[in-house]
């Protein structure tokens, strides 16, 4: 028996799924039992690497997931709307969901999920994190006895890449974006990998199927690499670090911590995206180029650390066709499909998140000053002022006739750091703080 598919998109990641589906040789016998049966796009009169037949191909998406012959629609559009709605309107018609696409779960999972667990269909989104690295099904099954302790990771390919070659080869940011979007890494709106909004989408999937609860796209903490400048990619060289977009969710202990919620949910989760200074010996620092990796840090594992891969028509629609195959597998061997707890979505309330001044981490902090006698003390009492205490402070040079200085501190409260800061902004030698960045 075929297992018959609606394919949603036919762009970057719909033709590299068409492409493995329809070169089954090699690969899992049951992608013999795949079967293409429509293709959903936009434009008709697009020249396509995969063809398809006129009855095959057509721009009425909504017939596509309402058509009883379809088993599982695929949706590989992007986006918000009509993507919303039509994964709505295949579930409400029984229909598997396998999708790519970060931004509709992260948004509107709760609805998708709530929908597909009362229809007992499956909606599974392997493509939506880290591309073609498995990350989303080892957190649902292989890591699911852990207690988990943090999920952080390099989970945009765009910055990553960017990032790369502007430290490799003082490259310019707008030349490689520019490459990142001809080699389909790219959203078809760059903003949203640049903003760290692709990265916020991910993080929160990460982090509600690691710590168990919802996350509210709101709750997280999210800067983009826009304001990382060639110079600081150089200090933090000099510095032994390398900066990379980092996606964090962890545990944070409080000292007033809230009823925990019901369900068995961690009571405070810190849960942000920002640009980071990376200690060069860490293992997420030699992650270079379109490739992403997520380490997870559980009890009682330790550390594991996923590598690969993470966006590209081939990776992507690695994962796209194996959660195609899983839920292909489940239908092949149960008749009445019903929610399996490893692979549906179990949980209905949200994680408490802790507030961004409570976060307890390390800065670097470049300064322009005046260059007069006493600069370096003066910044350093007022830091003192705030409990905040320096690991190292260094006048690097000379930067348009004002002296740069570099600061790098101990772990300190946010609060207690940005308290410093404000009262180092009314110092009249400082001249400007061009950069303030998190160091992990
Ligand atoms: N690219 C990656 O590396 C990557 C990696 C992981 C996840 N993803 C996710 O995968 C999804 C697809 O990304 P992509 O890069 O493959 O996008 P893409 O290359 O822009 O392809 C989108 C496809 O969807 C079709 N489409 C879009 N809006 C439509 C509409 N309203 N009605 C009908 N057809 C519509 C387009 O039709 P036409 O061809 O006719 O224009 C195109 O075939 C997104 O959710 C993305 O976030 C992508
Ligand atoms: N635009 C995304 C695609 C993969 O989700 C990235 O650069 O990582
Ligand atoms: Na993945």
């Amino acid at each position: 028996m075929a297992y018959k598919l609606g394919l949603l998109g036919l762009g970057t990641v719909g033709t590299g799924t068409a492409q493995i589906i329809l070169d089954s040789l090699g690969r899992h016998p049951l992608l013999q039992e795949l079967e293409i049966h429509r293709v959903g796009v936009r434009n008709l009169d697009k020249p396509r690497q995969v063809t398809f037949s006129a009855d095959q191909l057509t721009t009425d998406l909504e017939s596509i997931v309402i058509d009883p012959d379809i088993d599982i629609v695929v949706e590989l559009i992007g986006g918000l709307e009509p993507a919303r709605s039509l994964i709505l309107t295949a579930i409400s018609h029984g229909k598997h969901i396998v999708t790519a696409n970060k931004a509709v779960i992260s948004r509107y999972g709760n609805e998708i999920f709530d929908a597909a667990n009362a229809k007992g269909v499956y909606v599974m989104l392997e493509a939506a994190v880290g591309g073609g690295i498995p990350v989303i099904q080892p957190l649902k099954e292989s890591l699911g006895v852990n207690r988990i302790q943090s999920v952080m990771g390099i989970i945009n390919g765009t910055t990553n890449y960017i990032l790369t070659r502007m430290q490799t080869e003082g490259a310019d940011f707008a030349d490689v974006l520019a490459d990142a979007q001809r080699l389909g890494y790219a959203e078809a709106d760059p903003t949203a990998d640049v903003d760290g909004l692709d990265a916020a989408d991910k993080i929160a999937i990460l982090a509600s199927l690691a710590f168990a609860g919802r996350i509210k796209l709101e709750d997280i903490h999210c800067e983009g690499i826009r304001q990382v400048s060639a110079a600081d990619i150089a200090y933090a060289e000099k510095l032994g670090f390398t900066i990379k977009l980092l996606a964090i969710a962890k545990r944070q202990s409080s000292t007033t911590p809230p009823a925990p919620p019901p369900g068995g949910a961690v009571d405070r989760l810190s849960i942000r995206v920002h640009p980071t200074l990376v200690p060069k010996t860490h293992p997420l620092a030699s992650i270079n180029g379109v490739y992403n990796a997520i380490l997870v840090e559980g009890e009682p594992l330790g550390q594991v650390m996923f590598y690969g891969p993470g966006a590209g028509s081939g990776p992507t629609a690695s994962a796209v066709v194996s959660d195609i195959l899983t839920i292909a597998a489940i239908l092949k061997t149960e008749t009445e499909p019903i929610p399996h707890p490893l692979l549906s979505c179990t949980h209905q309330h949200y994680c408490a998140i802790a507030p961004m001044e409570e976060l307890v981490t390390r800065f670097y902090t470049r300064f322009l000053t005046n260059d007069t006698p006493g600069v370096i003390g003066h910044l350093g009492t007022s830091f003192g002022n705030h409990g905040v205490s320096l690991e190292s402070i260094v006048q690097i040079g000379m930067r348009d006739n004002q002296a740069e200085i570099v600061v790098v501190t101990h772990d300190v409260s946010e609060g207690n750091f940005l308290n410093a800061l404000a009262e180092i902004r009314q110092l009249d030698a400082v001249m400007s703080i061009p950069s303030v960045l998190r160091v992990l």
